[in-house]
């Protein structure tokens, strides 16, 4: 068993040789300058896997943001001065750089969130993806002529970068949620600040070390961490600086809501990517083994805890018996556990004890309403503090447990009987997130009726993964403004300007 050498910042022994242990600082990143806090304080980061400290990472207050904000400011002054092939030849650097240290970035995701190592790379990939599409969109920012009514003029309109972006991201899945904002920021030519969660800090340094090798104006990415306590006071200079424009929030609703209505106050621009509870139908008419795989990887990806999860699983009442005892059957065959450092395991810990503790009240909760356990999973013993193994409901009801109308963020899949296509569109439409939804069907008309039915900003078909980089991703009502990824993502950090010309 190999151990890393870089013992004056990781904190603990892993079975990891990190490749290129400059990836690991644990100092903020300001103005193109790592920086300890002026205050000297630190926080301490948890190994999921067994909730030992890894690391201790510098724990900023507002006084060091507002001088990011700045920093960033004066980076854009620059940067917004780059052509847009300059700006694609930086980002193609940025991609490569991020490539060439996939393995040491997928380590670093697996001890900070207890994700297997397998999935690590899957991550890591997913946020590259993000890059290349972001990489071939900058060129594509076109404007347009449009034909003016007065005869003695011209209109035209151009694609310009907003200015500084204040980007907030959330533990779950660091490096693909960081990499689809600031991405999409840096692409449409504006700055960042970013606040990555206190959970995973150590993602977005290494993201921002391999950034500060390409050659992009100081200033141009800084990272400002901090501890949940601190989270607030930053999270103020962040909605009140005036410099920042556009404020990019991917997390819970509550906080989401929160920060909207900051933003609000100076009417700054916002993305808000928040909570999901997605529901997934499972009709009558549906080809049962395929709904079953796509309820695993939508309800077990991640062990539960993606905003895109399968919350309310709804299976038509004449094929209910049938549909779990195979879901029973393929998850007992899918997943392998043990350390999250074997690449054949694929199935880890939640990402703290207030992630587990929110799944067992759920559990809790179902069971003190009706509802029991399928066949608990015999071979989870033993697997650390944070585990909580897969777990199929019976007999479950979405209008009276509390998985109805919370997400669970966990490996819970609470099967709720129906027996109508309006019913279960009314259950399904009923909560006020409407992020993703899923259903199975092998009846065309139905297959449109419903997706056209469904009020969420995403609909899988017959499967169960709808995140791609081309898609475009977000939610409607409670679960957000705008969209990340696609040709949508590197806009909404654009302002539509319009120039008329007196001719
Ligand atoms: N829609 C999406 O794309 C998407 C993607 C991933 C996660 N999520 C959602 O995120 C949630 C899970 O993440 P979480 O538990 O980290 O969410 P969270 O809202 O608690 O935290 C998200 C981020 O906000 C920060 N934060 C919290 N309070 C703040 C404040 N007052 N000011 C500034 N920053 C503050 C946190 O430190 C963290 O960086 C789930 O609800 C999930 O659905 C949504
Ligand atoms: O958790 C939220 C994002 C996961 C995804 O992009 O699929």
């Amino acid at each position: 068993m190999a151990f890393t050498s870089a013992s004056n910042v990781l904190l603990k022994n892993i079975p990891y040789q990190f490749k290129d242990v400059s990836l690991l600082d644990n100092r903020a990143y300001i103005g193109g300058k790592w920086l300890p806090a002026e205050s000297g304080a630190t926080f301490p980061v948890f190994d999921p896997e067994d909730n030992v400290v890894i690391f201790r990472v510098v724990n900023l207050t507002d006084v060091e943001v507002h001088k990011a904000i700045d920093a960033a400011q004066t980076a854009f002054l620059t940067y917004k001065e780059f052509s847009h092939r300059k700006r694609r030849q930086l980002l193609h650097q940025w991609i490569t750089v991020v490539k060439e240290n996939r393995d040491d970035l997928a380590a670093i995701c697996t001890l900070e969130l207890g994700k297997p190592i397998t999935e690590s790379y899957v991550t890591v990939d997913y946020g590259l993806s993000f890059l290349e599409w972001f990489e071939g969109e900058i060129e594509r920012l076109y404007g347009e002529t449009i034909p003016a009514a007065r005869e003695n003029n011209r209109i035209f309109t151009t694609r310009e970068p907003q200015g500084v972006v204040a980007a907030i991201t959330p533990w779950n899945s660091p490096i693909a949620m960081i990499l689809r904002k600031v991405g999409a920021a840096i692409a449409a030519g504006c700055t960042v600040v970013l606040k990555p969660a206190p959970e995973t800090p150590m993602c977005a340094i290494a993201i921002a070390k391999l950034f500060e090798r390409v050659g992009y104006p100081a200033g141009t990415l800084n990272i400002v961490t901090g501890d949940a306590a601190s989270s607030p006071s930053i999270g103020n200079e962040l909605c009140r600086n005036k410099l920042v424009r556009h404020l990019s929030f991917t997390g819970s609703t509550a906080v989401g809501k929160f920060l909207n209505g900051e933003c609000g106050k100076s009417l700054k621009k916002t993305s808000m990517e928040l909570g999901g509870n997605a529901p997934f139908i499972v009709f009558e008419d549906a080809d049962i083994q395929k709904a079953v795989d796509g309820l695993i990887s939508s309800k077990f990806r991640s062990s539960g805890q993606t905003c895109v999860c399968a919350n309310r699983v709804f299976v038509h009442r004449s094929i209910m018996s049938e549909f779990a005892e195979k879901l029973n059957a393929t998850q007992q065959k899918t997943f392998v556990y043990g350390s999250v450092w074997d690449p054949k395991v694929n199935f880890g810990p939640l990402y703290s004890s207030r992630g587990l503790e929110k799944v067992q009240k759920h559990l809790e909760d179902a069971l003190a309403n009706g509802a029991t356990v399928f066949d608990k999973t015999s071979n989870t013993e033993n697997q650390g503090p944070n585990f909580f193994p897969p777990t199929i409901l019976l007999d479950c009801n979405a209008e009276t447990m509390r998985f109805g109308s919370e997400e669970t963020f966990g490996p819970l899949a609470p099967l709720v009987p129906f027996d109508s296509e309006e019913e279960v569109l009314r259950l399904a439409n009923t909560y006020e997130s409407g992020l993703a939804s899923y259903f199975y069907t092998e009846n065309i008309s139905r297959l449109w009726r419903v997706a056209e039915a469904l009020d969420t900003g995403m609909v899988g078909v017959r499967v169960g993964l709808v995140s791609a980089c081309e898609q475009p991703f977000g939610g409607v009502k409670e679960s957000g403004i705008g969209r990340e990824g696609s040709k949508f993502g590197v806009e909404d950090y654009t302002d539509v300007k319009s120039i008329t010309v007196g001719i």
